[in-house]
């Protein structure tokens, strides 16, 4: 299914290498393909919806390029926006500083609960000493389940005394054995059912009160598609969930829960299941989550030539802008977008034949609420204003201001900077064919300490 999207892709925009920017009608096309291909891998709808917007304001306007093909762009797009839902860090569980840590792990039956539950402990217990308590009194066997697993795994365990009946006091009883034992973590496994029902919520709600968890782990089985969402959005209003750990994801499932979970709660996740064993639990990788959803190994090499590409051929749109003596505000809002894009300016500047530029400006401190609203100030002018700046008078000026959610005085801070780059490039411009070292042009260290630059 996967492979004939890339197909799919590659037939919308073979005919395009190489020419002009993508058209609102290809990207229409090409977003049709991505709505089908994530509806496809079970991620919510509403989340398809988003993604798709933020692709789509992305990709518009696009230059084609010779070396990639808009393929390629569009997938590294869809790839960066799937990632930046569900969290680029990865989330660390979290340890209370006064012991013991508590952690009550939530889920519906047969999520794959009571294997997690020893999975974490056997992760923690290279610093910590876990106790696995058994709180699913509804079902005997769970009981058993949970201690054997312990055993096996070598981690204390705690259970019900014969007859009891009320898994809060399993619960509340824990924390002095975990005591006497020296445990300072405990880990309590829940009890699940198949679907949401309000008296197993009252249960989790009253050992939450008890016990005070440090964090309430929501286990969801990978294979379980939309309906995810409803039990994590549930669990999250009643309990306040901390995490969610996504099993199974060894099987064929596509991951698409992990999108809508994330995005609808806004509860990172925090690990993967990937066995039946109880050494088989990672750290979620918002990163391999994408590729699984796409259905794309090596995303991160085509993103890497994606990335570069696009920079050569701005680096060579500005070389030749630089050529021609002519530095304008669409080269300045290019630069800006430029140091988003890959850091600071010295990267951009070693790009260009200009020798120890990038040398000069090692130690560049950039502000970023500067840039954005350098940025946004450009990006209100029309391309005409762009292309002549001094035609940017009073009134301009004020709808420009206006426009860009600035002041006037902003709009004369951007436009006085421009003049004082375009004075620079034309120092860079007439050096850039020359040999030996390069020295800071007139201006540029007002650029990088000043009020008026974006650097600090
Ligand atoms: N392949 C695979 N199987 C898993 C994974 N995690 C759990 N399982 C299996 O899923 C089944 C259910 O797991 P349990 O841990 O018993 O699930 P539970 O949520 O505790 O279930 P209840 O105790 O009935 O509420 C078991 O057969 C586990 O071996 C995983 O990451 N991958």
């Amino acid at each position: 299914m996967f492979d004939s999207l890339k197909e799919r892709f590659e037939n919308i925009f073979s005919s395009l290498r190489g020419k002009g920017k993508l058209s609102e009608e290809d990207i229409n096309l090409a977003l049709r393909e991505v709505r089908r291909a994530l509806l496809e891998a079970d991620v919510n709808y509403k989340v398809v919806k988003d993604v798709v917007e933020a692709i789509r304001a992305r990709a518009t306007g696009q230059q084609v390029l010779e070396s990639i093909t808009p393929s390629q762009l569009i997938f590294t797009i869809v790839y960066e926006e799937l990632i930046k839902i569900m969290g680029e860090a990865p989330a660390p569980l979290v340890i209370s500083p006064k012991p013991p840590t508590v952690y009550m792990m939530v889920g519906l039956q047969g999520s794959g609960k009571t294997t997690t539950t020893v999975k974490i402990a056997r992760r923690m217990s290279k610093g910590h000493k876990p106790l696995v308590v058994a709180c699913d009194l509804r079902r005997p066997a769970a009981v058993e389940q949970l201690r054997v697993l312990a055993e096996k795994a070598n981690i204390p365990f705690f259970g019900p005394e014969a007859g009891e009946t009320d898994p809060v006091a399993v619960a509340r009883k824990s924390r002095a054995y975990a005591e006497s034992r020296l445990c300072d973590m405990i880990l309590l496994d829940t009890a699940g059912r198949l679907q949401m029902d309000d008296e197993l919520m009252h249960e989790l709600e009253a050992m939450k009160a008890a016990t005070a968890p440090t964090e309430i782990l929501l286990v969801v089985d990978s294979m379980t598609g939309q309906e995810a969402v409803n039990v994590a959005g549930t669990f999250h209003e009643r309990l306040g969930l901390t995490g969610v750990v996504l099993t199974k994801l060894d099987g064929d499932a596509r991951g698409g829960p992990s999108l809508a979970v994330r995005a609808s709660t806004g509860v990172p996740i925090k690990l993967a299941g990937c066995g039946e064993k109880t050494e088989d639990l990672e750290v979620f990788d918002a990163r391999r989550m994408a590729q699984r959803i796409i259905g794309m190994g090596d995303m991160e090499g085509l993103l890497e030539k994606v990335q570069s590409a696009t920079s050569e051929s701005d680096i060579e749109r500005m070389t030749e802008s630089l050529k021609k003596n002519r530095f304008t505000l669409e080269d300045m809002l290019m630069q800006l977008q430029q140091i988003k894009k890959l850091g600071p300016l010295e990267k951009v500047l070693e790009m260009l034949p200009i020798p120890g530029a990038s040398k000069a400006l090692k130690n560049a401190d950039l502000d970023p609420k500067r840039m954005k609203q350098t940025e946004a100030v450009i990006l209100s002018m029309t391309t005409k204003e762009r292309r002549n700046p001094e035609i940017i008078k009073g009134s301009r000026r004020k709808r420009i201001a206006q426009g860009s959610g600035t002041s006037v005085q902003m709009v004369n801070q951007v436009l006085a900077q421009y003049e004082q780059m375009k004075g620079m490039m034309k120092t860079f411009g007439k050096m850039s064919g020359g040999k030996g070292g390069f020295k800071m042009p007139p201006g540029m260290g007002g650029m990088m300490k000043g009020k008026r630059g974006f650097f600090r």
